[in-house]
C-alpha cells in the first residue's frame, strides 16, 4: 500500500491545538461569496456553508486574487461529526468494493486518502479538518456562473478514480492543469494549504495546516454547530 500524508495520519494527530475561540460565520448571511447545493447528502444542509470567521475573511482574499469575471464557489465547509461518520463508513465500502484482498487495517487507512476518519480502530479520536471550520472544498465559476474546467466534476468525487483528484494529477488537459493551479495560487497566498489528495480542499489554522506549513499547534480543533 502506498504510504500518503492525509489529515488522518499519526504525524498530524501528534499536533497539538490550542484553540483560539474565533466564532462560526454562515455565509449564506454574509452575501459575499457563492455556495452550491448541499453536497453529499441532505444531511449536509445545515452546516456547509458555516465557517471560522478568519477562514471566510482569508477566502475574500483569496477571492480578490482571482482574474476578472472569475469567483469563487464553495462546495462545502462545516461538516457535522455525523455526516463525517457517514461519509468515512460509506468510504471503507468503496475501498473495500475496489480493493477485496487487502486487509482491515490497510482498508482503513486507505479510506483516509479521500474521507477524514472520526476514530481509529484503537478509539483515538480525530479532529477532521471540516469539523474546525477552518477547512473549505472549493471550485471557481467563469462570467456565466459555469464551473471552470477541473478535469472533473467536483459533485463526482466519491465515483471517478481517486487518483483522478490529486492536485497533480496525471494526464490532466492543459486548461484543468491551469485551473487548478490557479485555484491553489490565489489559495496559498491567502495563507492556506491544499490537500494534495484532493484539488479542491484546502485549510487554515488546523492541525493538517499546522504540520504542512511548519506550526508548532493548530489554532482551530473541533467546534460544534448547534
Ligand atoms: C469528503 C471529501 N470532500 C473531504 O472533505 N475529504 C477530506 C480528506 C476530509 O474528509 O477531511
Ligand atoms: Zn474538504
Amino acid at each position: 500500500m502506498i504510504e500518503r500524508l492525509t489529515p488522518s495520519s499519526p504525524e498530524v494527530l501528534a499536533v497539538s491545538v490550542q484553540e483560539c475561540g474565533e466564532a462560526l460565520v454562515d455565509i449564506r448571511s454574509l452575501g459575499s461569496l457563492k455556495f452550491g447545493p448541499p453536497p453529499e447528502s441532505p444531511a449536509t444542509a445545515a452546516d456547509y456553508t458555516f465557517m471560522r470567521q478568519g477562514i471566510y475573511q482569508r477566502l475574500l482574499q483569496a477571492q480578490a486574487l482571482l482574474p476578472e469575471g472569475i469567483s469563487m464557489q464553495l462546495y462545502e465547509a462545516y461538516r457535522s461529526l455525523k455526516v463525517q461518520e457517514m461519509l468515512f463508513a460509506d468510504e471503507l465500502e468503496r475501498v473495500r468494493k475496489r480493493q477485496s484482498d487487502i486487509s482491515d487495517a490497510d482498508c482503513f487507512t486507505e479510506a483516509t486518502r479521500m474521507v477524514s476518519a472520526v476514530a481509529y480502530p484503537d478509539g483515538t479520536l480525530n479532529i477532521p479538518p471540516h469539523n474546525t471550520g477552518a477547512a473549505v472544498d472549493l471550485l471557481l465559476l467563469d462570467e456565466n456562473g459555469q464551473a471552470l474546467d477541473f478535469g472533473m466534476d467536483i459533485y463526482r468525487w466519491t465515483e471517478v478514480d481517486p487518483d483522478l483528484c490529486l492536485t497533480h494529477a496525471p494526464g490532466l488537459s492543459d486548461e484543468a492543469v491551469s485551473n487548478r493551479q490557479l485555484l491553489v495560487d490565489v489559495m496559498t497566498r491567502a495563507g492556506f494549504v491544499n490537500y494534495p489528495q484532493e484539488w479542491w480542499h484546502f485549510s487554515y489554522g488546523d492541525r493538517f495546516w499546522a504540520y504542512l506549513s511548519g506550526h508548532d499547534h493548530a489554532i482551530y480543533g473541533a467546534v460544534m454547530h448547534a
